[in-house]
């Protein structure tokens, strides 16, 4: 088998005295969608944080592509990268989180454009055309030159995704991408990312969209204290499941 694109190795992260990751380790091969659930404070998000060094782990590895984030190995021990390493290596990681965290100035054609222009060397007409791509990919065509306060949450969302998907990243990370968004707003979201999933981005998702979950994700992840602590296809995990953990969850969300 190649080498997955993601593979953590026995990660743990306290804060504190609060142990928040307990021995994590997951494995995600190209163009697959994994979806982590769990309740709140189980430690999905630090999970997130952890995979592109927003969280120095305290031990364990994380590699994207077999090279090891955040740290280089030399003579026998971890050094931590640079700052310039670090962004250089999270420019392959496409980040979404629930707030959509938009540039408010700037509009949706420049918001996508924006990290492309700073990190690639390309040229600005270039970067443009691929962002208007990209924001038809969104099913945003129309709203190039609109700024984000005048789009809905599942649109401003919708570009968050397209800004992610501008590096052509290796891995895409959604922090509950729709949490945010009223009800009838999710679907729209959720449909892109379904897009992405059947054209094989891979991706992490931690949602609480088990309609998601089970018609998108190759793997369920159940999170539970800092531990995983059931894994597989989602008609397993989610139809039967065998820890009672995630059976109590199961039972509360469904
Ligand atoms: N920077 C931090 N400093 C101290 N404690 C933190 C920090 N980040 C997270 N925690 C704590 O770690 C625990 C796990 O948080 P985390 O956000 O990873 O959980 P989660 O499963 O994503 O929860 P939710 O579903 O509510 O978002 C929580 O108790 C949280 O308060």
């Amino acid at each position: 088998m190649s080498t997955p694109v993601l593979e953590i190795h026995g990660v743990h992260k306290s804060f504190g005295t609060l142990d928040v990751l307990r021995g994590i380790d997951l494995t995600a091969q190209a163009g697959t969608v994994t979806v982590i659930l769990g309740p709140s404070g189980s430690g999905k998000s630090t999970l997130l944080r952890s995979i592109n060094h927003l969280e120095k782990v305290d031990r364990g590895r994380v590699r994207l592509d077999g090279e090891l984030i955040g740290y280089r190995q030399a003579g026998g021990k971890l050094h931590e990268l640079g700052e310039r390493h670090i962004l250089q290596q999270r420019a392959r990681i496409g980040f979404v989180f629930q707030n959509f965290n938009l540039f408010p100035h700037l509009t949706a054609l420049e918001n996508v454009a924006e990290a492309p222009i700073a990190a690639l060397k390309k040229p600005k007409i270039q970067v443009y055309d691929h962002a208007r791509e990209l924001l038809a990919r969104v099913g945003l065509a129309d709203k190039t030159d609109v700024y984000p306060r005048q789009l809905s949450g599942g649109q401003q969302q919708r570009v968050a995704i397209a800004r992610a998907l501008a590096l052509e990243p290796r891995l895409i990370l959604f922090d509950e991408p729709t949490s945010a968004l009223d009800p009838e707003l999710v679907g729209e979201v959720l449909d892109v990312l379904r897009d992405l999933a059947a054209a094989g981005t891979t991706m992490i998702v931690v949602t609480h969209e088990i309609g998601f979950a089970r018609e998108a994700a190759d793997t369920v992840i159940f999170m539970d204290e800092g531990r995983i602590v059931e894994q597989g296809p989602p008609a397993q995990v989610l139809d039967h499941p065998r820890h009672e953990r995630t059976q109590s969850f199961l039972s509360k969300v469904l």
